[in-house]
């Protein structure tokens, strides 16, 4: 049992570094993230400003890591694609497009659900 113990210590500092440093490229190359990362501040400090409630605050954190894990996602496919192929392909289009759909279809609805939350604060 012990003897199992430092080696699952290790790995669980190496992909809490791989992760660490993946988000790092990401958020180096892809601009969608800054835009992402800047909103998520801003956010969450007009939430703190209007007193959202501590449920309406976890929400709002919850959309925050939807939206960046999604387009963290959205990056390792784009990736992912281009490592496969970089002639241009109906499939290459169809995994890239679909993928930064989901990150849009997300996004759509966290939006939404915000303007409820401060909607409903401002109102109480
Ligand atoms: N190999 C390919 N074959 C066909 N179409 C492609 C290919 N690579 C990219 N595309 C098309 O070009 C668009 C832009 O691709 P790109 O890899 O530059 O992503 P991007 O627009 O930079 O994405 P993001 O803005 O999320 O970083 C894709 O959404 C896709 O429609």
């Amino acid at each position: 049992m012990n003897e199992h113990h430092p080696r699952r210590h290790k790995n669980l500092i190496d992909s809490f570094k791989d992760a660490i440093s993946g988000f790092v490229l990401a958020f180096v190359q892809e601009r969608n993230l800054h835009i992402q990362m800047f909103a998520a501040i801003i956010v969450i400090a007009f939430s703190l400003i209007i007193h959202v409630s501590v449920v309406g605050l976890m929400i709002v954190f919850l959309l925050i890591g939807g939206v960046i894990s999604l387009e963290l996602i959205n990056t390792a496919i784009e990736r992912l694609v281009d490592l496969i192929t970089q002639n241009q392909h109906p499939l290459a289009k169809a995994a890239k497009d679909t993928a930064a759909a989901a990150v849009w279809w997300f996004s759509v609805i966290a939006v939404t659900i915000y303007v409820i939350i401060v909607w409903n604060t401002l109102m109480d």
